[in-house]
């Protein structure tokens, strides 16, 4: 399973419901979503907090299974998969970025790249060029204390790339950012995402990116529809 023998089909939702608990009190934290996320396209999720928002993003990205339905990335459904074949393909295909970068705290930004290559053990990106694409390049050698916010996310995003992933999913990128960095880091995000060919998915409570998304949708009791 390598990106090269692979179309990049990005991420497709059908018809996929997610339920908590039983009878009277099952909670529909999916109901019935169907989404098509391209390679390429970087879409924004916005929504009231319990809407499923992160239900969305565990469900997509293999972390938990649906209740009903579909979940494809590249073509492979997610829910065909042996918990083993599954751990592989969320390693190789799967970016995750979450809201404070997520780093290792006694390695430096350089190190917190070379690590994802040790792990997925392919031929990904070069941890330098991919730091310097960031706006990292200068910081290779700094430890996450020693980085901004903005800093330890740009570095969240590049080590994401690393295994040059389908689909990259991404949990309020900017919650702990000023105005400026958070604009800065969704435009790297949007770039990225273009550039790479990589199918984005960016949960957010912070309307003023939204301008550097392809689409916007927004969830509301489990299910999606456009955001005006
Ligand atoms: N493990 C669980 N067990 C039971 N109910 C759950 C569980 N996880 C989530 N839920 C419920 O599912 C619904 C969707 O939750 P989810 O965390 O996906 O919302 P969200 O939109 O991400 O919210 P927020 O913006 O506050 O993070 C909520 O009603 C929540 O209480």
């Amino acid at each position: 399973m390598t990106a090269a023998t692979t179309t990049r089909a990005g991420l497709a939702l059908n018809d996929t419901c997610l339920n908590f608990g039983d009878g009277d009190s099952t909670v529909h934290a999916l109901d019935h979503v169907t989404l098509e996320v391209a390679a390429g396209e970087l879409v924004a999720i916005v929504g009231p907090s319990g809407a499923g928002k992160s239900s969305l993003l565990a469900v997509a990205g293999g972390l938990t299974r649906p209740t009903s339905g579909t979940v494809t990335v590249d073509d492979v459904d997610l829910t065909d998969l042996k918990p083993r074949e599954l751990t592989r393909l969320r390693r190789e295909r799967i970016g995750f970025v979450f809201q404070s970068g997520n780093l290792i705290p006694a390695l430096t930004a350089r190190d917190q790249l070379r690590l994802v290559e040790k792990i997925t053990g392919r031929d990904g990106r070069n941890p330098d060029e991919l730091l310097e694409s960031v706006g990292m390049g200068h910081r290779a050698d700094r430890r996450p204390g020693q980085l901004s916010g903005g800093e330890r996310q740009r570095v969240g995003i590049a080590r994401a790339l690393m295994s040059r992933p389908s689909l990259l999913l991404v949990d309020e990128p900017t919650a702990a950012l000023d105005r400026k960095r958070s604009h800065e880091v969704v435009e790297l995000l949007a770039r990225e995402t273009h550039d790479a060919g990589v199918a984005t998915i960016m949960v957010t409570h912070d309307h003023d990116v939204l301008e550097h998304c392809d689409r916007v949708l927004e969830m509301v009791d489990g299910g999606l529809r456009p955001h005006d």
